[in-house]
C-alpha cells in the first residue's frame, strides 16, 4: 500500500471533519476520492501531507507510519498540487519551474521544463509573467510544478476545476501517461465525468465518513438499486407494455420514440423473461441493451438520496 489509514479523525471543535477513515491506495493505482463540498476530503489530504494533525488515528505511507515531524525525504516522493498553491505573479513560467527544479534539487531539469511545458501547451507562454496567466493556465503550470521532480505519489485535490474541456483532456492524458509509468495518483474531485474516466478505483466520503470504496464497476453495481433496459420493437403496442409490467420485477415502462424503457431491479437478469412476454404478445424484439448507471448518478445517489440505505448495509465503516 502506497497510502493507508486507519481509524483517522479530525476534530475541529465540536465539527467531526474527518471521522474514522480506512483509505487503502495501492501502488500504480489512479484513486478517485470523491465527495460533495465540506464532505472532509481537503482535511484528510492535509493530515496525510503532515499539515494538519490528526486528532485520532494512524496514517501510513509507502508502508512507513507517518510520524509527527515531516521528513524531507518522503516529501520528495510525494507530488501535491492543493488548491491554495500561491504563484508568484511578478516571474515567468519558465523562472517559476526553474526555482522550483532547484528548490527540489531535480537533475535534468531543462529538458523536464520543456516536456511539461510542451505537454500542457504553456511551451509558448513560458516567457509571459505569471500575472497575466489565466486561472487555467495557471493550474496546468501548478501541475508541471508538482510533476517537476519525478515523485512517485501524486495527491491532487481538484485538479482540473478551472480547466476548459480541452485543458481537461491535456491533464487527463498527461495523468494516465505518469500513471503507465508507474505513479500513484489520488485525485480529490468533484468533477465526476473526468474522474470517472480515469480512475480505477474510488472512494466516496461524506460527512468526513467513508461510504464507499470500490471499484468503478463494483460501486456501479451496489449503488445501483435500479438499471433501466432499452428494448427496440418492431412496433409497440398496448397488449406488449402490458405484459412487459408484468414480468416479476419489473418496476416500471415507458415508451419513448418507439423504444421501451423498462427499469427493473439490480442483480437479476430479466432479459429471458422480458423477451418471452414481449414474444407472447406478438412483439418482435430488434435489440436490447442495458443501460450503465454513470458516478454522477451513483454519486448523486449516494450522496442525497441512499445514504441511509448505505449506513443500513454496512458499505463501508
Ligand atoms: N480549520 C478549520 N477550522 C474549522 N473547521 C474546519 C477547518 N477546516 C475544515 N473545517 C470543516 O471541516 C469540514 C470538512 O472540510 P473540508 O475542507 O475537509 O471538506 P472538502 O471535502 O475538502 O470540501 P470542498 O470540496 O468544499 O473543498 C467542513 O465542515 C469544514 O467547515
Amino acid at each position: 500500500m502506497v497510502l493507508r489509514t486507519e481509524g483517522l479523525t479530525r476534530r475541529f471543535g465540536s465539527v467531526v471533519a474527518v471521522d474514522h477513515l480506512d483509505l487503502h491506495v495501492a501502488e500504480g493505482e489512479i484513486y478517485g476520492f470523491l465527495g460533495p463540498n465540506g464532505a472532509g476530503k481537503t482535511t484528510t489530504i492535509m493530515m496525510v501531507l503532515g499539515l494538519v494533525p490528526p486528532t485520532e488515528g494512524r496514517i501510513w505511507l509507502f508502508g512507513q507510519p507517518l510520524g509527527a515531524g515531516r521528513s524531507p525525504a518522503l516529501r520528495r516522493r510525494i507530488g501535491v498540487l492543493s488548491e491554495f498553491h500561491y504563484l508568484y505573479e511578478e516571474m515567468t513560467a519558465q523562472e517559476y519551474l526553474e526555482f522550483f527544479a532547484r528548490l527540489y534539487g531535480v537533475s535534468g531539469a531543462r529538458r523536464r521544463i520543456d516536456e511539461l511545458l510542451e505537454r500542457l501547451e504553456l511551451a509558448d507562454r513560458r516567457r509571459e509573467l505569471l500575472g497575466g496567466y489565466s486561472k487555467g493556465m495557471k493550474q496546468k503550470l501548478s501541475l508541471a510544478r508538482t510533476l517537476l521532480h519525478d515523485p512517485e505519489l501524486l495527491i491532487l485535490d481538484e485538479p482540473v476545476s478551472s480547466l476548459d474541456p480541452y485543458g481537461i483532456r491535456q491533464v487527463r492524458d498527461l495523468l494516465l501517461e505518469e500513471n503507465r509509468r508507474g505513479k500513484t495518483l489520488v485525485i480529490s474531485s468533484h468533477i465526476l465525468s473526468e474522474v470517472e474516466r480515469i480512475c480505477h478505483r474510488v472512494g466516496i466520503i461524506h460527512r468526513g465518513r467513508l461510504l464507499a470504496e470500490d471499484t468503478m464497476d463494483g460501486l456501479r453495481t451496489r449503488l445501483a438499486t435500479e438499471q433501466e433496459l432499452e428494448v427496440e420493437l418492431e412496433r409497440v403496442d398496448e397488449p406488449i407494455v402490458a405484459a412487459v409490467q408484468a414480468v416479476e420485477g419489473v418496476s416500471g415502462v415507458d415508451r419513448r420514440d418507439g423504444k421501451l424503457l423498462i427499469r427493473t431491479r439490480t442483480g437479476v437478469d430479466l432479459r429471458p423473461a422480458i423477451s418471452r412476454a414481449i414474444a407472447g404478445s406478438g412483439g418482435v424484439v430488434l435489440s436490447m441493451q442495458t443501460r450503465q448507471m454513470s458516478l454522477e448518478e451513483a454519486f448523486v445517489t449516494i450522496t442525497e438520496n441512499n445514504i441511509s440505505l448505505l449506513a443500513r448495509e454496512g458499505m463501508a465503516s
